[in-house]
Formats: C-alpha cells, sequence, structure tokens
C-alpha cells in the first residue's frame, strides 16, 4: 500500500545543484551585507542552501501576482495590490531571525524593484505590566503570551493594502514591548513575518495569523543543537548586552559563568523546550517547506510541500 508524502525531500546535495544551475554567484558588496547580518554564516551555505530558497520564492510570487491579476481582471474586483506573505516558524533560538533578514536581503537582491519588509511577531507579546499581573512571565512565547487579535487585525490590515501600519516592537535589552515606539510597515510588496507563533490556530478566532500566508518556513533542527544554539547566545549576550545597565538580565553578566549557565539551563527547560514540545513543533506539518539544519547551522534537508 502507498502512504501518502506530503513533502518532497531534498539532500542537502540535490538542493545544493540547484544553486549551481539557477544562480549566479554573489557580487563582493553583496557578499559584505550578508556578512552584516551574522558573521557566523559561512557566504558558501548562503549559496548553498539560501540562493535556491530565494529563487524558489520567487517562482510562487511570480504565480501569486499572475493569478491575482487574472482572476482580478475576470471577477472585475479590485486592481489594488496584494503584499505577498512569508511567514517564518520554529524554536526560539532555532535561527529564525537570522534567515528572516538573510531572505529579505536576498530577495531584495533577485527582485530588486520589490520592497521586502520584516516584522517579528515578538512586538505582538503582551507588555511585561500585564504578563506580570496575569502570572505569564514564565509564559512568553507561549501562545497565551500575546495579543493574537492583535497580529491577526495588523495581518488583515497588510492583505487589505493598507500602506502605513504601525506594528509594536519588542526590545531584547528591556525584555519587553516598547512603549509607543511602534514600527512602520509601508507599502511592501513582500512581508516576512517572523515568530514562534506564526503556525499557531486558536479557535477562538475566525482567522490563523497563517491564513495570511502565501508561503511558510519552518526551520527544524535536533533538539540538542538548538538547545545549544540557545546557550551559546546567551553566553554572547552575557559578554555583550546584558553588560548595559538597562539589560533586564543585567544580574546574569554578574554572576559567575556557572551561575549563568545554571539559569540559562532553567529558562531553556522549563520555558523554551517546553514551548517547543508543546506548541510549536506540532506546526511543522502546517508550513510550505522545512528546512532541517545540521550541527552548524548548515541545512541537511530540505522538504516542500508537494503542489
Ligand atoms: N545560519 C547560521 N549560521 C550560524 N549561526 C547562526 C545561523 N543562524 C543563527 N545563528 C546563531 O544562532 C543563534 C540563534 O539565532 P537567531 O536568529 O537569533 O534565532 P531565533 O530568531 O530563532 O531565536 C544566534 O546566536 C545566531 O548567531
Ligand atoms: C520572546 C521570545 C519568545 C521570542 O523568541 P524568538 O522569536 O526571538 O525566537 C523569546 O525571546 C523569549 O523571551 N523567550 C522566553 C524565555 C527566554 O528568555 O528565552
Amino acid at each position: 500500500m502507498h502512504t501518502y508524502k506530503p513533502y518532497y525531500h531534498f539532500s542537502r546535495e540535490a538542493w545544493a545543484a540547484l544553486s549551481e544551475t539557477e544562480t549566479p554567484p554573489l557580487t563582493q558588496t553583496e557578499l559584505e551585507e550578508i556578512r552584516g547580518i551574522n558573521t557566523r554564516i559561512s557566504l558558501s551555505e548562503v549559496e548553498t542552501a539560501y540562493m535556491p530558497l530565494t529563487k524558489l520564492i520567487s517562482f510562487y510570487l511570480e504565480a501569486a501576482e499572475t493569478l491575482h491579476a487574472k482572476a482580478g481582471a475576470f471577477l472585475g474586483t479590485s486592481e489594488k495590490k496584494v503584499p505577498f506573505i512569508i511567514g517564518i516558524a520554529g524554536s526560539v533560538a532555532v535561527g529564525k531571525s537570522t534567515i528572516a533578514r538573510l531572505l529579505q536581503l536576498l530577495l531584495s537582491r533577485v527582485l530588486p524593484h520589490k520592497k521586502t519588509e520584516l516584522v517579528t511577531t515578538d512586538g505582538f507579546l503582551y507588555p511585561n505590566a500585564v504578563l506580570q499581573e496575569k502570572q505569564l512571565m514564565k509564559r512568553k512565547g507561549f501562545p497565551e503570551s500575546y495579543d493574537i487579535k492583535a497580529l491577526i487585525d495588523f495581518m488583515g490590515q497588510v492583505k487589505a493594502g493598507t500602506t502605513h501600519i504601525m506594528g509594536p516592537q519588542y526590545s531584547h535589552l528591556t525584555y519587553d514591548v516598547l512603549p509607543e515606539q511602534e514600527e512602520l510597515v509601508s507599502d511592501p510588496d513582500i512581508l516576512i513575518v517572523e515568530g514562534v507563533n506564526v503556525l499557531q490556530v486558536k479557535k477562538e478566532y475566525q482567522f490563523f495569523v497563517s491564513d495570511f500566508f502565501d508561503f511558510s518556513i519552518y526551520i527544524d533542527a535536533e533538539e540538542p543543537n538548538i538547545e545549544k544554539w540557545y546557550k551559546e547566545r546567551f553566553l554572547m549576550l552575557r559578554a555583550t548586552a546584558f553588560q548595559d545597565p538597562k539589560s533586564y538580565f543585567r544580574h546574569y553578566a554578574e554572576v559567575s559563568l556557572e551561575e549563568a549557565l545554571q539559569s540559562a539551563d532553567t529558562i531553556w527547560e522549563e520555558i523554551n523546550a517546553k514551548n517547543l514540545h508543546e506548541n510549536i513543533l506540532p506546526t511543522k506539518g502546517r508550513s510550505d517547506l522545512i528546512l532541517r539544519k545540521g550541527n552548524n547551522h548548515e541545512v541537511e534537508d530540505v522538504y516542500l510541500r508537494k503542489l
């Protein structure tokens, strides 16, 4: 008996082969811009894994635009531009924001006439004062810690073609949303929406965030690797951002390395790993594409939903 497999599988080698045939090499300036995003990404990894992805997304965009124009002409409905929305989901520390920023750059290179903007869903977390009141400070990143209604309303405005929309911003320094410091999303052709919760469903609402996506990506990796990346980032921040007197985690810059690591371990186990198992991993199969990263962040497998 044949079992239906919803995804095509590409090994690293098969995926990399697409890069050679489909994409020209990056220029020196572009490579430097990529280095600016994350010095740890190797440039060959960008060519191998992310250039084919960018090319593939450009096909989905083209198809969406053609459909919109043809159906609009046939139906006599609005000609207004509808932004193409890409969702990026996955665990805390799996590399979502790095990939989101890289994709933004690569898309603007491959499609120079399109404006690509990026929002992260952490801006839609409730402020700490509200989380404290609801006793949710140890549930940051869990579904109940977000103002999902505000996020869904925001997505609706983007899809409706509203040209200037204010989205809230989150500060990892103060570990809180920034009051009255909103981020302007201004008339994008492509919008990337990144966050742990973007493929989650909540039956209380008529829409899900993912209803607004034209293409969605789940970043996947073995849990021990994600935990290692979380702790490495924690230690890197301890040596840099946590030193800032305004940092919520200032305390971890002052205690011993052993104590700081113990705390990172507890935060990982009690919050982020728990959230991964309960709320994030179950959304993997809702994505259009799964990028599976190996030990060193290199993409090992790609799964693409069959059309
Ligand atoms: N492709 C990559 N190559 C090397 N390091 C990476 C890569 N992606 C992420 N990292 C590192 O992994 C950690 C988590 O990445 P980040 O993008 O902040 O994750 P997220 O947004 O999912 O929480 C960071 O320390 C980042 O520098
Ligand atoms: C706000 C977040 C859920 C956002 O996660 P991200 O989108 O950066 O992966 C996360 O940064 C967070 O604060 N988690 C709670 C536990 C912790 O301090 O890591």
